[in-house]
C-alpha cells in the first residue's frame, strides 16, 4: 500500500476510495467550471428494489459493485457493459435476524479476487475475471443466534477481515481474519467477554474487559458488541482498527445489572494485523444503554495537533461527538459534541473519558429522551475528508429518542429473536406519538428536563463542512427529513457530491456549500457517490435505492414513494445525456375488502394478535403504504387464503419471508391474522370514505412505536 499519496486517483480501490478510506479524490478534471455540464454516461439496472448502501470500486477500467444481500456485479467502467454478476444463495431465514433490511456496504478486491459477505454471514471469494466462486467460508459461529453480515470485507495485506451484526438480538460480537489465498482462518477477535463460568477468556484483553462487566451479566443473551460496519486497515501501523457496536439487551439493569463500562462495547480497538492481538482501545460510549455504536466509518489522516504532526483517525460515531484519535496510541486528541448529547456533556482529554449525565439518560426507573437518538448523529453513510482544505464533510442528524423498559428486569432469552429489552420512539416523531402512549408514560415524559428541547427542535439533519479539531461547522445544508442519509464524496477540485431521497444528485462548492449543479434522477439516493477515470475521462458514479434502518417509513416526498424503489447504478460525465426517470406510480387505491373474520375470534384474540405482531413482525412489516415490505393491511384474497402456509411453513421464503413455525403457534398466527383482517376492514372503510370526499388516502406516518 502506497501511503505517500492521499486520496483516490484514476482507481478507487475500496469502498472508501484510498488506503485512508477518505472518500476524497485527487481527480480535478471535473471542476466548478464544467460540473454544470455533467450528464448521464451510462446506467445499469441492479435488478432489485431494496436498500443500496454501497460505494462501488473501480480498478483499471473495471467497476465492482455490491448490491443488497451480498450481490456482486462487474462492469466495464467506461460503458456499463456487464462482465459478470453474482447472486449468493442466501439462507433467507436470515431475514428474521436482520434488524435493518438486506443492507450490504461493499466489496473488497485484490489479487484477482472479489470478496463479498452475504446477509447470512457466508464470505465469498470470487474470481475477478469470471465471478466464479473460488472459495467460501461460513463466518458465523452459531446459527441458533441472530447473526447477519452487512458490512464490507476489509483487506489487510494477505488477510480479509469481516464482522457481523445482531446486537439487538442474542449475539456476542467478533471479527475474523481469513487468508486471501484459500479462506483458512488466520485469527478471530471477540469484542466482549463470555460467561467466566464457561472457562477462561479467549485473550488477556478479554480477561481485563471482564472486570468492567457485572457478576450477574446476562451472558446467555449475548451482550452485543457486534462489528457490523467499519473495519479499517491502517498500513502505517500494520493494524486493523475495528469499530465495535452496542450492548445487548440495551438497558443496563437487564444486561449488566451491577453497571460498569462494559468493554469493549462502543469502542475503537486496534488489532495487530498478523496476530489479531489488541494494541489499544478507546471506548467512545461507556455504560451504553442507547445503541450508541462505534461502528461508523473511520477516516485515516495526518493532522497538525498543537504544533505536532500526528497520525489520526477522524471518527464521528453515533454518540454525537467528533473524535480525533491518535492512531499510534489510541488516545483522543479532540472530542467535541456536534449535536445535542444528553448521555454525556463534555469530554476530559486528560483521562480520555466523557463526563456522563445519568440524570438525563438513565431510563432504568422511567422514560428518558436520549440525544442523539439510536439512529445516531451519524451512521453508516460515509463522510469525506479533504486534507488540503482540512475539512470533514458529513451528514449529521440531531434528534432525540424516547426509551423506557416495558418488560421485566430478567426477561427470558428469545432464541434467535429481538432481545433489546426496550421500547423506543424517535424524537422526530415524539410530538405526534406522545398522545398515543400510556398516560403514566406521558406524564413522566412531560416532566423530563429534555422534553422541551425535544419539542422545540424535534430534529434537524444537514450536510455539514466540519473542522475536525474543533467540531465547528463551516457551512451546512439542511436535508428534507431524518430518513435522508447522505453519503458524501469530495474532490481536490473543491466539489462535494451527495444524493437525497427526493432523487437529486447534488454538487456543491467545498468552501462555501453553494450549489453548483444538481440533477433529478427519479430514484432515491443514500449511498456515497464516487469518482474514477478511464482513458482520460473522469466519471462520477452512485447507486440508488432506499432502505436500511427505518426502512418501514418511506417518506411521501421520496422518489422511492413516488416512482418506486429502483436500484440503479448511475454514472455521469461531462457532456453526458439526460437521466431517464422511472414512471410515476399510480395513486394509492383503497385497501381491498378483507375476507370475513375467522371463526370463533374474540376481541381479546384480536388484541393478542396485535401484541404478537408488534413483538415479532413489526420490525419488518411497518404496515405503511409503499414501505420496504408489503403493507399487510392491504392483502389480497390469495394471500389471505395462503396466510398460514406463508407464516408457518415459509411458502414465500425465497422472497425473504421466513418460516415461523419454530416460534409461533397455530393459535398465535390465527390471532395475528384476525387482527390483520380487523385492521384491513377498518382501513378500507376509512379509505372509501376519504375517496368519496376526494381526499388523499392513508399516507405514511413517521409515528412508529418499536418494541425491540
Ligand atoms: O447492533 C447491530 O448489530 C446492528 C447492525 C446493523 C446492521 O447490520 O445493519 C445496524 C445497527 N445495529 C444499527 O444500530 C443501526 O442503526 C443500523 C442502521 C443500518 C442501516 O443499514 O441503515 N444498519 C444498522
Ligand atoms: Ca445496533
Amino acid at each position: 500500500v502506497d501511503t505517500s499519496t492521499y486520496g483516490a486517483g484514476d482507481n478507487w480501490d475500496n469502498p472508501g476510495g484510498d488506503w485512508a478510506e477518505s472518500h476524497f479524490s485527487r481527480l480535478t478534471d471535473i471542476s466548478a467550471d464544467n460540473v454544470g455540464q455533467l450528464g448521464l454516461a451510462w446506467e445499469f439496472d441492479l435488478g432489485t428494489n431494496r436498500v443500496q448502501e454501497s460505494t462501488p470500486i473501480v480498478i483499471d477500467g473495471v467497476m465492482y459493485a455490491s448490491g443488497n444481500l451480498g450481490r456482486a456485479y462487474a462492469l466495464n467502467a467506461a460503458t456499463g457493459e456487464e462482465l459478470w454478476s453474482f447472486t449468493p444463495e442466501v439462507d433467507m431465514q436470515a431475514n428474521r435476524a436482520a434488524c435493518c433490511d438486506q443492507a450490504n456496504r461493499g466489496l473488497a478486491v485484490a489479487g484477482g479476487k472479489v470478496f463479498t459477505a452475504a446477509l447470512d454471514g457466508m464470505l465469498y471469494a470470487l474470481d475477478a475475471k469470471t465471478g466464479e466462486v473460488l472459495w467460501k467460508v461460513d463466518t458465523i459461529v452459531d446459527h441458533e443466534r441472530a447473526y447477519t453480515s452487512t458490512g464490507a470485507p476489509e483487506l489487510a495485506g494477505d488477510l480479509v477481515v469481516i464482522g457481523n451484526g445482531g446486537a439487538e438480538y442474542d449475539t456476542r460480537g467478533y471479527v475474523t481474519a481469513y487468508n486471501v489465498s484459500d479462506g483458512t482462518q488466520a485469527w478471530r477477535f471477540w469484542t466482549i467477554p463470555h460467561d467466566p463460568r464457561d472457562g477462561p477468556q479467549e485473550s488477556p484483553e478479554l480477561e481485563a474487559a471482564l472486570e468492567t462487566w457485572s457478576k450477574d451479566t446476562r451472558w446467555d443473551i449475548g451482550g452485543g458488541g457486534t462489528a457490523w460496519d467499519a473495519i479499517t486497515y491502517d498500513p502505517q501501523f500494520d493494524q486493523v482498527i475495528v469499530g465495535v457496536g452496542n450492548g445487548g439487551p440495551y438497558p443496563m439493569k437487564i444486561r449488566s445489572p451491577g453497571g460498569g463500562d462494559n468493554l469493549y462495547l462502543d469502542s475503537l480497538v486496534a488489532l495487530d494485523r498478523k496476530t489479531g492481538a489488541m494494541k489499544w482501545h478507546f471506548q467512545e460510549t461507556p455504560q451504553d444503554q442507547w445503541d450508541l455504536t462505534a461502528t461508523q466509518p473511520m477516516i485515516l489522516a495526518q493532522l497538525d495537533v498543537g504544533g505536532e504532526q500526528r497520525p489520526v483517525i477522524l471518527h464521528t460515531p453515533k454518540n454525537g461527538f467528533f473524535f480525533v484519535v491518535d492512531r499510534e496510541t489510541g488516545k483522543p486528541l479532540a472530542a467535541n459534541p456536534i449535536v445535542r448529547t444528553s448521555w454525556a456533556d463534555t469530554w476530559d482529554l486528560a483521562t480520555g473519558k466523557p463526563h456522563l449525565t445519568p440524570e438525563t439518560s438513565d431510563y432504568s426507573n422511567g422514560p428518558q429522551i436520549i440525544f442523539p437518538a439510536s439512529p445516531g448523529a451519524r451512521n453508516w453513510y460515509p463522510a469525506a475528508y479533504d486534507p488540503g482544505r482540512n475539512i470533514y464533510f458529513a451528514h449529521v442528524i440531531d434528534m432525540g429518542n424516547l426509551f423506557w423498559v416495558p418488560g421485566p428486569d430478567r426477561p427470558e432469552r428469545i432464541k434467535g429473536g429481538m432481545n433489546a429489552g426496550v421500547a423506543a420512539i424517535f424524537g422526530a416523531d415524539l410530538p405526534s406519538v406522545l398522545a398515543t402512549l400510556p398516560p403514566l408514560i406521558q406524564e413522566q415524559v412531560k416532566a423530563l428536563p429534555t422534553y422541551k428541547t425535544a419539542m422545540d427542535l424535534p430534529q434537524s439533519n444537514e450536510v455539514r463542512a466540519i473542522d475536525p479539531l474543533t467540531g465547528k461547522t463551516r457551512w451546512s445544508i439542511p436535508g428534507d427529513g431524518y430518513q435522508d442519509r447522505h453519503g458524501v464524496l469530495v474532490t481536490a477540485s473543491g466539489l462535494v457530491f451527495y444524493g437525497d431521497l427526493a432523487g437529486k444528485l447534488h454538487a456543491v462548492d467545498a468552501e462555501t456549500g453553494k450549489e453548483l449543479w444538481s440533477v433529478d434522477t427519479g430514484s432515491s439516493i443514500m449511498a456515497a457517490p464516487m469518482t474514477y477515470r478511464v482513458d482520460g475521462v473522469q466519471y462520477v458514479a452512485v447507486q440508488t435505492g432506499f432502505g436500511g434502518g427505518g426502512w418501514g417509513f418511506v417518506p411521501p416526498y421520496s422518489a422511492a414513494y413516488q416512482r418506486g424503489n429502483a436500484n440503479r447504478l448511475l454514472v455521469f460525465k461531462v457532456g453526458g445525456g439526460a437521466v431517464p426517470l422511472p414512471a410515476k406510480l399510480p395513486p394509492l387505491e383503497p385497501a381491498p375488502a378483507p375476507p370475513p373474520q375467522l371463526s370463533g375470534v374474540t376481541p381479546a384474540m384480536i388484541a393478542e394478535g396485535q401484541a404478537t405482531f408488534t413483538a415479532n413482525c413489526a420490525a419488518c412489516h411497518s404496515n405503511q403504504p409503499r414501505a420496504g415490505l408489503p403493507d399487510l393491511r392491504r392483502m389480497s384474497g390469495n394471500i389471505h387464503d395462503a396466510f398460514d402456509t406463508i407464516v408457518l411453513d415459509g411458502a414465500l421464503v425465497a422472497n425473504g419471508m421466513p418460516a415461523w413455525d419454530d416460534r409461533l403457534s397455530k393459535d398465535q398466527v390465527k390471532a395475528i391474522h384476525a387482527w390483520l383482517i380487523d385492521t384491513q376492514g377498518k382501513l378500507r372503510a376509512r379509505e372509501l370514505e376519504l375517496q368519496k370526499r376526494g381526499e388523499p388516502l392513508d399516507s405514511p406516518s413517521a409515528a412508529i412505536l418499536s418494541n425491540f
